[in-house]
């Protein structure tokens, strides 16, 4: 389902630090059954200094959760007992096993580690389901120091401009100081290697109540002492 070939042929951006904007990963027949099929259930709301929105289960490939359970960072272990972290996909539909699937392949984590430049080999990857409704948001950040590599994939098949929602590669920590806006289209996926100075934000959601910003969020972290 994925075409690894956008993977090959994303050019990773120097400017404000490491990240890129990759065009086409899905298939518009498939992004539409995907956002048509986006789950709703066990959605709970997460909210903190700065950020508030809906995260369902984290689903993780099996042979990473053993190395999860060895890693400093206790999140996993909490998660897993808390029973959401998972690497059981059946309560997914067809396209989204298919679509989840590929991800956990070794030809997506090699065709992303070979455009990041980064090593990918030893870090383990969570995958988790986000849905931004109005008057969510996520100030600026740069992500947890063991986070390597985010790669962010939206569903939206429409969203205006003025629904706020996009993803802001930001120049420094400051909102106003916006390098790049991306509307959560869902031709359009995003991947940001982790540094001291990565920072973004997602702005200010101001959409109609009906409308959500799904995002699903790739993440690969490594394990720090
Ligand atoms: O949803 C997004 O576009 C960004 C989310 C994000 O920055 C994060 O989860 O760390
Ligand atoms: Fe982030």
């Amino acid at each position: 389902m994925l075409n690894l070939q956008s993977i090959h042929t994303t050019v990773m951006q120097k400017v404000p630090y490491n990240w890129a904007l990759m065009k086409n990963l899905l298939s518009p027949e498939a992004s539409l059954e995907l956002t048509a099929s986006f789950p709703h259930q066990e959605f709970q709301l997460s909210t903190g200094e700065g950020y508030g929105y809906y995260w369902g289960k984290i689903l993780a490939p099996s042979q990473d959760i053993p190395l999860m359970l060895k890693f400093k960072d206790d999140r996993w272990r909490q998660r897993l007992a808390q029973g959401r972290l998972t690497s059981d996909l059946k309560h997914l539909s067809y396209v989204w096993r298919q679509l989840i699937e590929g991800l956990w392949s070794d030809d997506y984590r090699i065709a992303l580690a070979e455009m990041s430049g980064l090593d990918l080999k030893n870090c383990v990857m969570d995958i988790g389901f986000r849905q931004y409704k109005s008057g969510h948001q996520h100030s600026p950040h740069t992500d947890e120091p063991n986070k390597v590599l985010t790669h962010l994939l939206f569903f939206n098949q429409q969203w205006s401009g003025d629904w706020g929602g996009c993803l802001r590669i930001l120049k420094d920590e400051q909102p106003e100081s916006t390098f790049q806006d991306i509307l959560p289209l869902s031709h359009s996926s995003v991947v940001i290697a982790r540094s001291d100075n990565s920072w973004h934000m997602v702005t200010p959601l101001t959409c109609p109540p009906s409308e959500s910003r799904l995002a699903l969020r790739v993440a690969f972290f490594r394990n720090v002492e």
